[in-house]
């Protein structure tokens, strides 16, 4: 086969006019065809770029000026933006974002899926898309003398001290200054990476949003926490809305945050939130969608597009800690739930029984083995709900879907690429995609979630 010299060489300078964004952020520039990704460049623009590593196929370059800019670029309110990584598109307009995540989705379904028909709707997203998450967790080191909190700075394990976060709740960045200097008057110890020694790793808040809660959890290397009665004493007195403060125990050299051991120090091992009418049980290790207000948006949508009348049995694939079965719950005749992690299925049946919810059942297991087993125990849907990680639904459970037939497929994806990869398979096997709905689930970041309705084409 012939080999394709790239048209560039590293060092090279090149006057370039963006086309693209990719699922990074990234603009993307071509050169006779070859793309070239560039930091901080966007659709539309035009400047000047330095080759900086040629591949095979692409190359990176670094934006040296701008000669056209984008009516889409705006300034990043965050004064960190650059450093901190957590978001991606602050420098782009909300309305620019919202149009960048349909577009994703829409090239997706023609480049990947075939599907160039399928209706891509308009992105949904906030009225004010800041302060929406509900969690924090930021790491802890020290420094001078004192305790710095805030982030790592992008590519390193850096500690760049943070006071706010412009996509925290205020509540949440409160929590962490008052906690720091708490922590800090009480001389306890940060840990140190390198050394594995020290105390405190990590400082998390947890809000509800609807209730007001408030959870604090102090990761900790050792069991040990010192001054541990005036330290508790003193957030109790500084934190009003605070229900549950607990210590989670982290003994190993690791980047996961959580330990295995969880202690309440004070107040409840829970803290409450609604999404919608349904309420949720929300301990210091629970998954729990961060933005509940896109959440309720979400799952509207997906019910919306279940169009259950109260007499279906509908089975909830990946279904987490059962958000989305609770909410079906309500509506249809038996919900079938099914997640691979053990916690959080007991997180799910503690949630149904917490909602007086008696027409949902869980199982633990992956939702490739158990789904087909519950066909051949004769167990048929109406309507089945997806909502797998990244990677897209195993093909064994696709192909039981097309087994099993149900009238209605809902498939929630925070994965654009494997979901036109999934529904071209289900439009093969006789399903038609009525629509594809974008919901801006993570403002000034690339994450692109979306949710499609599916039916059974007729003669199937
Ligand atoms: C995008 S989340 C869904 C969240 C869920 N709808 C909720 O609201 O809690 C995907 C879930 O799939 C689970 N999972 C991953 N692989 C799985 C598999 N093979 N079978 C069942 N669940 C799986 C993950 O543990 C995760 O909880």
């Amino acid at each position: 086969m012939e080999k394709l010299t790239p048209p560039v060489e590293k060092n090279d300078y090149i006057d370039v006019t963006f086309e693209d964004l990719t699922h990074d952020g990234s603009g993307v520039a071509k050169v006779n065809g070859f793309p070239i990704f560039v930091q901080n460049a966007l659709p539309g623009e035009s400047g000047q770029v330095k080759v900086i590593k040629v591949k095979k196929g692409y190359a990176f370059g670094k934006l040296m000026n701008h000669s056209t800019v984008s009516e889409a670029r705006v300034e990043p309110p965050c004064p960190v933006y650059k450093q901190c990584g957590g978001c991606q598109l602050q420098h782009v307009s909300y309305e620019g974002q919202l149009s960048f995540k349909q577009k994703q989705v829409q090239g997706v379904m023609e480049r990947i899926g075939h599907l160039p028909n399928v209706p891509v709707l308009p992105t949904m997203g906030m009225t004010d898309p800041w302060r929406y998450r509900n969690k924090a967790q930021v790491p802890v080191a020290n420094r001078d003398g004192g305790l710095v909190a805030g982030f790592y700075q992008q590519r390193s394990h850096d500690i760049i001290d943070m006071d706010m976060c412009l996509i925290q709740q205020q509540e949440n960045d409160d929590v962490v200054q008052v906690v720091k200097s708490i922590l800090e008057k009480y001389n306890v110890p940060a840990y140190h990476e390198q050394k594995h020694k020290g105390t405190i790793r990590h400082i998390m808040a947890r809000y509800g949003l609807t209730t007001g809660e408030i959870m604090v959890v102090l990761v900790t290397r050792t069991s040990e926490l010192p001054n541990k009665k005036h330290i508790i004493e003193e957030i109790v007195k500084a934190v009003p809305n605070v229900k549950s403060i607990v210590q989670n125990v982290n003994t190993k050299r690791t980047n996961v945050i959580l330990g295995d051991q969880t202690n309440v120090l004070w107040g409840e091992e829970y803290i409450y939130d609604y999404i919608g009418d349904v309420k949720f049980a929300i301990s210091a290790k629970s998954f729990y969608q961060v933005n509940p207000e896109q959440t309720k948006v979400l799952y509207d949508k997906a019910l919306e597009y279940a169009d259950l009348t109260g007499e279906e049995t509908v089975i909830d694939a990946y279904c987490g800690i059962g958000t989305i079965s609770l909410f079906l719950a309500q509506k249809a005749k038996k919900v079938y739930g099914v997640e691979i992690v053990p916690e959080a299925i007991e997180d799910a049946k503690r949630n149904a029984k917490l909602n007086n919810i008696d027409n949902a059942e869980f199982e633990v297991g992956e939702a490739e083995v158990v789904i087909p087993n519950w066909y051949k125990q004769g167990i048929k849907a109406d309507v089945i709900v997806v909502d797998p990680p990244r990677k897209g639904c195993d093909e064994a459970l696709l192909k039981t879907i097309l087994k099993m037939k149900p009238k209605k497929v809902v498939y929630v994806s925070c994965g654009p690429a494997t979901l036109a990869r999934d529904l071209k398979i289900l439009e093969e096997g006789g399903y038609q995609t009525v629509e594809v709905q974008p919901v801006d689930m993570f403002p000034h970041t690339t994450h692109v979630e979306s949710v499609s309705q599916l039916i059974l084409k007729e003669d199937n």
